[in-house]
């Protein structure tokens, strides 16, 4: 039965994307508490080397460029085989990527834990946990796995549970994205006091791609505020348009994975961040 239907019968089934997405999400990290429990992840993520300060890498002058592994995507199917994430990750690194953002999830993204602490051992720069978060387990895996970031989607969380949540990654070191895609989202972030706040063009229920969504938020964000923009980077010029919107960084995944060197893929998305003619968030 298609979420269509299931919505149609009332039977209580995931109703978009992202609700099938959380649905499976829930489902493993249950089975990996079972394996691992609470206590275990909580002493790993204390014995970790300590996290590096996001904020302040994606501070620096110049448009950042967060550069993600990502294999595969419900909007897409399989992108890109990246056999070796650490590779690709010093490849970014080398082109000039600010931070690294690793997706974990495994059923829909091809993703996992495994591939974050490869990457971490590859690169000395940030680098984000991007996952369906939804409990503070996750949050404790991340710091394990050597993560500096973790992403929090507000359409996701209960208001509460962001704010529980973004404490439980400030208090281990860590700093959170915070994802919004409408204003109503965007107020919900800043009143968690989150510090980065990414906006994503793909609608994540109807995976629909709208570059004005940031252009219509990221006005409204307190300068203190990061501001990330991530979805439908395809090449200098969509930098460009988000940084005359203001943006403190760009989130890259199909644009440079699907590229035949990654690295130059980056290094031109960079130098277009860095160019003086390109427009500098005010601060
Ligand atoms: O990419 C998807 O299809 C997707 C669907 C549902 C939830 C999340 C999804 N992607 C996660 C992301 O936000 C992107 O990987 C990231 O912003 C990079 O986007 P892109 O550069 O367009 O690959």
């Amino acid at each position: 039965m298609t979420s269509d239907q299931q919505a149609e019968a009332g039977t209580g089934g995931p109703q978009n994307v992202l609700e099938e997405i959380l649905a499976g999400v829930r489902e493993d990290v249950a089975a990996r508490q079972e394996k691992v429990p609470l206590e275990q992840v909580r002493e790993l993520a204390a014995a970790a080397p300590p996290a590096i300060d996001a904020y302040a890498a994606l501070r620096k002058p110049g448009v950042a460029v967060i550069a993600e592994v990502k294999r595969s995507s419900p909007s897409k199917g399989a992108i890109a085989d990246i056999p070796d994430p650490a590779e690709l990750a010093g490849e970014y690194a080398a082109g000039g990527a600010r931070c690294i953002s690793v997706l974990t999830e495994g059923r829909w993204f091809g993703g996992s834990l495994a591939d974050l602490a490869a990457v971490r051992q590859s690169v000395g720069i940030p680098v984000l946990r991007k996952d369906f978060v939804i409990s503070s387990y996750q949050v404790h895996e991340a710091r394990a796995h050597g993560a500096d970031l973790v992403l929090l989607i507000v359409a996701a969380l209960e208001q509460n549970v962001l704010v529980g949540l973004l404490e439980r990654i400030e208090s281990l070191g860590m700093t959170a994205l915070v994802e919004v895609h409408n204003e109503e989202e965007a107020d919900r972030a800043l009143e968690a006091n989150a510090k980065v706040i990414g906006v994503n063009a793909r609608d994540l229920r109807t995976l629909e791609v709208d570059r004005s969504v940031f252009e219509r938020i990221a006005p409204g964000l307190p300068n203190n505020v990061v501001k990330i923009a991530e979805s439908g980077v395809r090449g200098p010029h969509d930098l460009i348009r988000y940084a005359s919107a203001g943006a403190d960084a760009v989130l890259v995944g199909e644009g440079l994975v699907t590229q035949k060197s990654p690295r130059d893929a980056v290094a031109e998305l960079v130098n277009a961040g860095n160019h003086p003619a390109t427009p500098r968030p005010v601060r």
